[in-house]
């Protein structure tokens, strides 16, 4: 297939473009490198360095397909700048479906998020709990969800939502760097690096078994590999949900405990008040995508942690990544100079 990927300069884009590549796709990236990196994007892919909103010029019908990760993405900041979420996530994916219906570009798969459920009343959610987001983040992300459906019944769209819990690992060399960094692994691994002096426990008094909140943490590696299925399943005139995890709830202090374990190192820890937006559980259940895309993730919380450590640690390290490895990225296209 021959692929627009908007975001693939990012963590999991990255990662999914690596794959796609790998598999003999044609990948074409689309990324504003707001929070992604030009080193991010693999030789092979053709990158256009443009922002969202001016997708419709480089859309056309010899593209089978759109993977769309693009977005702001952090909960904290959704809460304190709003905005920012109703422009960069809903008004921007509307600019990129208004483009695919012109250019007859017939498949989206779109990275959706397990923050759209809110407080689960649940131990493991499934694709129809409630929807009730806690946080402007979840809410657009349900807003496009909602979207989807209603692009895919009026004008065909072939669209599938992964909705992904916790991302987190690496893939060779492509790890998570933002800046500032508000994730809770990449930020426990700096202290253990000693790059920063200590870690935040965000809430100490949620109802679960040791008090901090509990996540379902999935490799970016079995993640990328369901965009994969989701592109050859997707079906003209619907749009299908999946949840993205493992199924496996893993604490605040038990992730702590697991970084101390696999770098040997002390990673100090502060117990702070909770971080406003967050809810106190979030698990998956992986039925639907096993059942309906065959997919399983393989690996654990402590491969994750030790993948992102040796990422972290080595320019040069890949573990068990896929042959393409990082490579000098493209330059920019024409569509460069539209940015
Ligand atoms: N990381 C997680 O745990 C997680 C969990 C659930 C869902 N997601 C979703 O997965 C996707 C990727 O997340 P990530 O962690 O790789 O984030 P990231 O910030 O590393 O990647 C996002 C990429 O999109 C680009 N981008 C953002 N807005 C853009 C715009 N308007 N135009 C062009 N490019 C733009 C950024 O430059 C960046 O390269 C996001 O949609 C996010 O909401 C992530
Ligand atoms: O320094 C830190 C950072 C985080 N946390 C806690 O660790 C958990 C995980 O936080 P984080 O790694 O920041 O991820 P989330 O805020 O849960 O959000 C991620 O996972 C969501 C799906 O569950 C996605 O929607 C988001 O895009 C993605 O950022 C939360 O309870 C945080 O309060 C800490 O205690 N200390």
């Amino acid at each position: 297939m021959k692929l627009l990927v908007t975001g693939g300069a990012g963590y999991i884009g990255s990662v999914v473009v690596q794959q796609l590549l790998a598999e003999g796709h044609t990948v074409e990236v689309l990324d504003n490198l707001s929070t992604g990196h030009a080193d991010s994007i693999l030789g092979g892919a053709i990158w256009h360095e443009a922002d969202l909103l001016q997708v419709g010029r480089i859309l056309d019908s010899s593209f089978d397909g759109v993977v769309h990760l693009a977005a702001r993405s952090l909960v904290g900041e959704s809460v304190s700048h709003p905005e920012r979420y109703w422009h960069g996530n809903i008004v921007a994916t509307l600019a990129l479906l208004d483009a695919m219906r012109e250019a007859g570009v017939p498949r989206l798969v779109f990275s959706s998020t397990a923050a759209v459920y809110g407080e689960p009343a649940g131990a493991s959610i499934a694709e129809t709990d409630q929807t009730m987001p806690t946080n402007p983040y979840g809410a657009s992300k349900l807003a496009i969800d909602h979207m989807l459906t209603a692009e895919a019944h009026a004008h065909g769209l072939a669209a599938i939502s992964l909705r992904y819990f916790n991302v987190a690992g690496a893939s060779g060399e492509l790890r998570e760097r933002h800046d500032p960094e508000t994730h809770l692994i990449p930020n426990l691994l700096k202290v253990a690096a000693g790059e920063k002096e200590s870690a935040s426990i965000f809430g100490t008094d949620y109802p679960t078994e040791d008090g901090t909140a509990v996540r379902d943490y999935i490799h970016v590696r079995d993640l990328a590999e369901a965009h994969l299925r989701a592109l050859k399943a997707a079906v003209p005139g619907t749009h299908e949900i999946y949840n993205l995890g493992t199924g496996t709830g893993t604490s605040v202090r038990q992730v702590i405990d697991a970084v101390r374990e696999v770098t040997g190192r002390e990673v100090p820890a502060v117990e702070e008040p909770r971080r406003a937006g967050d809810p106190a559980v979030l698990v998956a259940s992986g039925q639907r995508a096993l059942d309906d895309l065959g997919w399983q993730p393989t690996r654990d919380i402590r491969q994750m942690v030790s993948d992102a450590w040796t990422a972290l640690g080595s320019d040069t390290a890949s573990p068990d990544a896929a042959s393409s490895g990082t490579a000098t990225p493209t330059a920019p296209t024409s569509a460069g100079g539209l940015a």
